[in-house]
């Protein structure tokens, strides 16, 4: 049975919008419109348990999830959120083990779930040319505990001269321009191996979809992702009034060898070889003059 003590991560949970994520700190408490939550209370208690505020209200000490450490992470920009999250991993096959590069690390979300999802031995390599936002990615994947399996670089792939990664089993990438940066992830993909690209806008995915053909990939597919909430009670079960609107679309490729350069130097070949190797003297064309000999 795992007992909360001091540095312990807890969620306190008083509902779905009333929830506060924080590391058990004996002299701290928090003030909140429920009433003091005391920090010290929340010692020696069991992970589920809960504790009561000085105005009489509940709140449950939750053992803290990849989700709450996403949904509570510190915003320097855009970030992936769980609706999305969950089919990146699926549909790119993410487990235990793998090498994952990222490019454009942002706040770090996208970061920290696949991270966790890679340890102990898989590792995420991930790309931002921005040292602000570098720095509050940092200290979001430190708070999520999942440090160890990330290295951040500063470093912008468009421009690299040399590529820093190879043979990695998937490659996710959330910056404006995706298009731009396909030929060299190719290169430091596997055979067969995934890209996901987060494109907010359908222009990007068009312009993307191309460079992906251009650059052999396949089984390419875009899609987007609704979450609906069901407000469920006795009765009255209804969709929630209150919903996202629309945050991103996804695109996923695979890399293939569509035999391009074969097909190319096939074709020599076979051009080649109906040449004639000889070259024969040209023939002239007849004039009036010797035409009229001949006949
Ligand atoms: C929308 S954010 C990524 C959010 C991230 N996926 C998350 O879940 O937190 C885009 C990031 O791409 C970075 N970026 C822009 N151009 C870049 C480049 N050429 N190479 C690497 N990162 C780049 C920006 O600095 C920014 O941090």
């Amino acid at each position: 049975m795992a007992k909360i003590k001091q540095n312990s991560p807890v969620l306190f949970f008083y509902n779905n919008s009333k929830k506060w994520l924080t590391k058990i700190s004996k002299k701290e408490s928090f003030h909140t419109h429920i009433g003091v939550i005391k920090h010290s209370d929340a010692i020696g208690k069991e992970y589920g348990s809960r504790l009561i505020t000085n105005k009489d209200k509940y709140v449950y000490l939750l053992e803290p999830t990849m989700y709450d450490y996403v949904m509570k992470i510190q915003h320097g920009t855009q970030i992936v959120y769980p609706k999305d999250l969950g089919y990146i991993v699926a549909r790119a096959g993410i487990g235990s083990g793998q090498k994952i590069l990222e490019i454009g690390t942002g706040s770090g979300s996208l970061t920290s779930f696949v991270a966790n999802i890679v340890k102990p031995r898989g590792h995420v390599y991930t790309f931002d040319v921005d040292e602000n936002f570098m720095k509050i990615a940092e200290k979001n994947i430190k708070k999520a505990g999942v440090s160890k399996y990330v290295t951040q670089q500063n470093l912008d792939l468009k421009t690299a001269k040399t590529l820093p990664l190879e043979d990695m089993d998937v490659a996710l990438i959330d910056l404006g321009d995706p298009w731009i940066v396909i030929p060299k992830v190719r290169q430091m993909l596997k055979g067969s191996g995934s890209i996901f690209a987060i494109c907010p806008t359908m222009n990007q995915l068009e312009k993307l979809t191309m460079a992906l053909v251009e650059n052999e990939f396949t089984d390419i597919e875009s899609t987007e992702h609704i979450l609906r909430t069901i407000e469920a009670r006795e009765g009255k079960t209804r969709h929630s009034f209150q919903g996202i609107g629309h945050t991103t679309y996804l695109c996923f490729a695979r890399k293939a060898f569509f035999g391009r350069e074969s097909r190319k130097f096939l074709e020599k070949s076979t051009t080649e070889k109906i040449k004639p190797k000889t070259t024969k003297k040209p023939v002239k064309k007849p004039t009036k003059k010797s035409s009229k000999k001949s006949s």
